[in-house]
């Protein structure tokens, strides 16, 4: 008798910045064979992201209604049925959740919704680590969850850390989790093969972890400190003025702002100014032209603890040119 074959779903979480989407467009690259539906979910009102991921035949669906691990299980759950409807038939499913989710409900809905489990089986739930900035982050209660249910720990951004670091690194993820795999990594550069279909997904293991996890479901308390702000401006801004105003904000208060990024309408500028931050880690790089009839508009998202919206709101503004 032929079993009903599963469509493989790989879950990519990690904390905020850690690589997530630079990992995705790795992985994309590598698998355009494959009809891939990416389903991304945005920590904040906003689809800056989908500015960063490249363009591909994949199916790119993003749930902006709020986090995935809360109150859009319900929409994670209609988009699959709806995949499994559409005549084109999908070879993977990856998810990539926001930096502040815990994963356990995204693995629950796998696990505990009857028509979702038929259809589709979770291959592996990938953590993104950030080698250079887990110490800070490791003080939120969400990266120590997203390292837990890990079957494979990306630890990321190699690049910034020596020798050493990297082995008192090591030891703390052995203690968080010693089952996964850990593949190290600059520029979430991978070999495919390494991450997907694996098959490394390991119920057993999670068990251990949170016995809970096929009983109780979990609702996730974020924690209320860790907010996030969206800037948008339609008229033109200073591309000086705006680098001042980064200059300011990664220098004083880079070290609560956990991810920054966004898309800018620079006056006399044609095509759009991209940029994106970590903390102090800061990049701009220049994006595709606006369209003729496109109405133009920046948009920047702050994502961090204790951040103060007038503060912030006083800033953009003072980049209007
Ligand atoms: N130095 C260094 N920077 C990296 C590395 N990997 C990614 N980055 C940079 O880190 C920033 C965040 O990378 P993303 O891939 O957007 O991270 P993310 O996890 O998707 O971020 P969120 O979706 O906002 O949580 C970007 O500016 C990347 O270029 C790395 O290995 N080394």
């Amino acid at each position: 008798m032929s079993q009903k074959q599963t469509i493989p779903v790989t879950i990519l979480t990690g904390f905020l910045g850690a690589g997530k989407t630079t990992l995705l467009n790795n992985l994309l690259k590598g698998m355009s064979e494959q009809k891939v539906a990416v389903i991304i979910n945005e920590f904040g009102d906003t689809s800056i992201d989908s500015h960063l991921v490249v363009s591909t035949r994949e199916e790119i669906i993003e749930i902006n209604s709020g986090c995935i691990c809360c109150n859009v299980r319900g929409d994670l759950i209609n988009i699959l049925s709806i995949l499994i409807a559409q005549e084109e038939k999908i070879d993977r499913v990856i998810i990539e959740t926001t930096g502040m989710a815990n994963p356990a409900p995204v693995i629950q809905t796998f696990l505990m919704d009857e028509k979702t489990g038929k259809s589709f089986e979770i291959d592996s739930v990938i953590t993104m680590v950030d080698a250079k900035h887990i110490w800070q982050h490791l003080k939120e209660e969400e990266p120590g969850k997203q390292i837990a249910f890990a079957d494979i720990l990306l630890i990321n951004k190699m690049d910034l850390i020596t020798a050493n670091e990297k082995i008192k690194l090591e030891q703390q993820l052995v203690n968080m989790n010693p089952h996964a795999k850990r593949v190290y990594t600059t520029y979430a550069n991978v070999n495919i093969q390494d991450l997907i279909g694996k098959k490394s997904f390991d119920l057993g293991n999670l068990l251990k972890i949170d016995p809970k996890l096929l009983v109780e479901t979990h609702h996730h308390h974020h924690n209320d400190q860790v907010t996030s702000f969206v800037f948008r401006e339609g008229r033109p801004l200073d591309l000086e003025k705006v680098n001042r105003w980064f200059a300011y904000l990664v220098h004083f208060k880079g070290e609560n702002l956990y991810r920054y990024k966004g898309v800018l309408h620079i006056n006399h500028l044609e095509k759009r100014v991209v940029f994106q931050g970590v903390h102090m880690l800061f990049a701009g790089t220049e994006g595709t032209e606006w369209a003729d009839n496109e109405p133009r508009q920046s948009e920047i998202v702050f994502i961090g603890k204790h951040l103060d919206y007038q503060e912030l709101a006083k800033g953009f503004q003072y980049c209007l040119a």
